[in-house]
């Protein structure tokens, strides 16, 4: 095989109680990418379509995290990147990791799969780097592994599978505005006080046991950050409104979707993720502000060969 054409997905991290090390996948958006062989070595960015985004390798997170994994490979040949941009950059819903991601999931295919999704996830770190300033794997590895995932650590890496609860959806609204996650991280304290830390710990623990235990109320019980959101949640026009109509209409939880400013909100059932993505795109309709929204199943596979 001498090239390979994917869907790489956005994701969504956080997931409100887990700052840095949860996250799921979407399958309704995403980017698409076509990596190729060439005779020449090296790594080289020949297209993007669809958002304006630095060419030169070093200064491309597809191109960082697929020469991170080049350097280890070391194959006579070298890789072409095309990228189909579909995802907002800025948007919170993990753009920079849908190519950062993608990269190297293709790579690995061509190369004979060597690599596992661990490593796959250690070599897209480097990419996610150069658009955080800082490496973080809450939106990589639910983009590779697919589903709900938590970081356990980061060195050394050890990425954890969570179940998806089968009726679970997600609504993700997106006001037309760029944070950079780089700028969100900058304004969140280095320490936080200890009755936080507990309120905190005690919802992803609970989070996670929801999800193992299909118990949406617990899950329900569990979306509650005290880290981050109140922070940010200054950067998102109209957050407030769009959570209680969400909560109003029938949501599980709604949260800032990474570092903003896209808000999901998880729901039980199609019927009630279609209540709540009315409800919450008449807050933006009446605003000057324009929105595009997703209702999206959890995509239990990750990055899709096409
Ligand atoms: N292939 C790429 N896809 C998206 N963003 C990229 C890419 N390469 C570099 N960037 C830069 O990364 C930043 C966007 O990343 P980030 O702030 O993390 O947004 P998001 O939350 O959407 O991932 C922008 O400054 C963008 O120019
Ligand atoms: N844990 C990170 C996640 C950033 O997600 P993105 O989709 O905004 O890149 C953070 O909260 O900073």
């Amino acid at each position: 095989m001498n090239q390979i054409h994917i869907f790489s997905p956005a994701t969504v991290a956080n997931v409100s109680c887990g700052f840095d090390v949860l996250g799921f996948c979407l399958d309704t958006i995403g980017d698409e990418m076509i990596i190729r062989k060439t005779p020449q070595k090296g790594i080289c960015i020949s297209k993007i379509e669809g958002y304006d985004l630095p060419f030169e390798t070093e200064n491309n997170v597809a191109g960082v995290s697929a020469l991170a994994l080049y350097n280890d490979a070391n194959p006579d040949f070298g890789f072409e990147i095309e990228i189909y941009k579909k995802i907002k950059p800025g948007s919170g819903i993990g753009s920079s990791s849908a190519s950062a991601a993608g990269s190297v999931f293709a790579m690995n295919e061509l190369l004979g799969k060597p690599y596992n999704k661990t490593q796959l996830t250690n070599f897209a770190m480097k990419g996610e780097a150069l658009a955080s300033k800082c490496e973080h794997a809450d939106n990589l590895a639910p983009a590779l592994f697919g589903g709900f995932t938590l970081v356990k650590s980061l060195a050394p890496l050890q990425v954890l599978q969570l179940p998806t609860p089968k009726d679970l959806y997600a609504v993700v609204i997106h006001p037309q505005i760029e944070i950079k996650t780089s700028e969100s991280r900058a304004i969140l304290p280095q320490e936080i006080p200890l009755k936080n830390a507990i309120t905190q710990w005690s919802n992803v623990g609970s989070f996670v046991h929801a999800l193992h235990t299909e118990d949406y109320n617990l899950l329900s019980d569990s979306l509650n950050d005290v880290i981050a959101e109140p922070y940010r949640c200054q950067l998102i026009p109209y957050f407030d409104d769009v959570k209680q109509r969400a909560l109003k209409h029938g949501a599980l939880g709604s949260g800032i979707s990474g570092s903003g400013p896209s808000i999901f909100s998880l729901c039980k059932g199609l019927d009630s993720a279609e209540k709540v993505k009315t409800a919450i795109q008449n807050v933006y309709s009446q605003t000057s502000i324009d929105f595009e929204i997703h209702l999206s199943k959890i995509n239990t596979e990750g990055i899709k060969i096409l």
